[in-house]
């Protein structure tokens, strides 16, 4: 299968070199105007992006066959990944590749803000020549802040310590052991406010990190502290810098990402303040962070659109397992007993159980997704597949219950799922033998044996001499032949089941005689072709 790649933003040429290398055809086109994007996106499998494009839920709404969004670099803030899941598409980023040249900027930063850098070299440039003005401070036993220990915090701590700074950090996630590896000591958001000389946040932009540093909290701050942003715009709140340091909270500020980019007249107020210094979002903006991302980005797409490794994926848990080979066999189950039970289940069945038992269970996240895309394929008129089958669940309200259930005596794996009240047949039961065998093992207590594939004919009967001659005479006189068949009764003149599977696609005016046949009941027809 070949496929085709928009590269969007300014992203290195080397991401064309890994592409063509592949046999990916890769078209390049910046500044494209929302018209113009929602055009050209439908023609696409993959796009690549940096941070100018915005990836709306409106462009993903056209983007008819794409598979991947690409983000050369880490944050991922332009993509609406929801949106891209509801789509099914896969959104893949690089997480490490600009770490280092985002450190490096930051300490920069730290440096530039502490001694006036920017302001002097501006001063200088004009013809003036002012050494009291810009008088500054060293970093040398003082305290720095690190907010997010995570890549980047974790680099800029390991650079700052060098240059004698006390590092100590605020993170939630961090682990202990991380921290005392880069000889870090840990403390509370409000601990650290109180005492860092140099504050530095390298965190997402969350509901959580929004607005850390602002007017409110300034009195938690050391009086005189330098904030540095290379993250996110917005972590510290913008409107406020001004004040914070006109009032004498923060002694200056180094910004390097913006809640809008470029800088919107709402934010002149910071880029013109004399002691708030600002780049234009240059944290991995070297030849070797973009080189090493727009190749990285290049290689995870590659791989993804082939099925090979889904590699830096934020959005495809599930999908990244599909080529784990020990998973495989039991995700191939998963979805073909999620379209039985779909087949079999009444009309707006919208409630069900799923039991793993046996070493299946370990994957049972994963599984749930596999049974789920075989359910709501039968439903959904868009693709479904393992990125989104959770969303449209969610969307039509799905109530899904899911147990483990340790080992099974019979066999080494099962899947149970049960379709509850209302529903002919209650709970059905499958397993897999060897690499790909994947059979029904028991219904409603009754044991089966048929194959999970093709055509399936299922009905209750009552267990009398010349049933399955009745039915098998009348499929004859139609031409349906039988591929197999399996019985499955408690005992003798008790209710039985019946599992047949024919070697054609059968309709309504076939299965009509043999609905008819008397005993014959809840007769349901099962087709497990078409890849549902
Ligand atoms: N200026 C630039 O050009 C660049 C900016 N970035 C940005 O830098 C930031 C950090 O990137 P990485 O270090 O690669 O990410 P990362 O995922 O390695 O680290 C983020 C850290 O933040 C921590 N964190 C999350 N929520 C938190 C909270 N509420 N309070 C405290 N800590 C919290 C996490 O536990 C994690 O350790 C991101 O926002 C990223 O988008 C990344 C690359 C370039
Ligand atoms: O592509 C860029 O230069 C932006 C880098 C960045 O902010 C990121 O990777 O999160």
């Amino acid at each position: 299968m070949s496929f085709s790649i928009l590269i969007l933003d300014n992203v290195d040429p080397l991401a064309e070199k890994v592409f063509e290398e592949r046999g990916i055809k890769v078209t390049r086109n910046h500044n494209l105007s929302g018209e113009e994007l929602h055009r050209e996106i439908k023609k696409y499998d993959g796009i690549v992006v940096r941070s100018s494009t915005t990836v709306s839920p409106e462009i993903l709404q056209s983007a008819e066959k794409l598979k991947v969004v690409g983000r050369a670099g880490v944050g991922v803030d332009n993509i609406d990944i929801e949106a891209a899941t509801a789509r099914g598409v896969l959104v893949m980023n690089t997480p490490d590749g600009n770490t280092v040249s985002t450190a490096e900027h930051t300490c920069g930063m730290i440096l530039a803000i502490a001694r006036n850098i920017p302001q002097s070299v501006q001063k200088v440039k004009s013809g003036g020549w002012d050494r009291k003005k810009y008088m500054g401070t060293e970093v040398h036993n003082k305290t720095l802040g690190i907010i997010g220990l995570g890549k980047i915090g974790g680099e800029v701590a390991k650079r700052m310590k060098k240059f004698g700074m006390n590092i100590k950090a605020y993170d939630p996630f961090a682990s202990v052991e991380k921290a005392d590896s880069l000889n870090v000591e840990l403390l509370e958001l409000d601990e650290l406010l109180g005492v860092a000389d140099f504050l530095t946040v390298h965190t997402p932009l969350t509901e959580k990190t929004k607005g850390l540093v602002s007017m409110d909290n300034a009195d938690k701050l050391k009086k005189g502290v330098f904030l540095i942003n290379c993250a996110r715009g917005g972590i510290y709140k913008e409107e406020d810098l001004p004040r914070l340091i006109d009032e004498g909270y923060v002694a200056g500020v180094a910004v390097d990402a913006y809640s809008t980019e470029p800088p919107n007249a709402g934010l002149y107020e910071i880029l013109e303040h004399p002691n708030i210094i600002c780049t234009p979002h240059l944290g991995a903006s070297t030849e070797e962070a973009q080189e090493k991302v727009a190749e990285q980005i290049a290689y995870q797409m590659s791989d993804a659109l082939e099925q090979k490794s889904f590699k830096g994926s934020l959005n495809g848990k599930s999908i990244s397992l599909t080529t784990n080979k020990e998973v495989q066999p039991y995700l191939e189950l998963a979805q073909r007993l999620g379209s039985v039970a779909i087949q079999l289940a009444p009309e707006h069945a919208n409630e069900f159980s799923f039991e793993y038992s046996g070493a299946c269970s370990r994957f049972s996240d994963v599984l749930t997704d596999s049974i789920l895309k075989g359910i709501l394929s039968h439903h959904v008129s868009e693709a479904v597949n393992l990125i989104n089958a959770r969303h449209y669940a969610d969307e039509r309200g799905m109530k899904i219950k899911e147990t483990k259930a340790g080992e099974t005596k019979t066999f080494n794996d099962l899947i149970t799922i049960r379709l509850g009240e209302g529903a002919e047949y209650q709970n059905i039961s499958a397993t897999v033998f060897g690499e790909n065998d994947y059979r029904i093992v028991e219904i409603d207590g009754y044991g089966i044996e048929l194959r999970l594939e093709g055509d399936i004919v299922m009905y209750q009967n009552v267990d009398k001499p010349g049933m399955l001659a009745g039915v098998s005479s009348t499929m004859a006189e139609q031409g349906i032949n039988i591929g197999s068949l399996s019985l499955g009764r408690t005992g003798k003149g008790s209710n039985a089941i019946t599992a047949i599977s024919v070697d054609k696609p059968l309709d309504e005016e076939e299965l009509e005689p043999i609905i008819g046949i008397d005993g014959v009941n809840a007769l349901k027809y099962i087709s497990l072709t078409n890849g549902k």
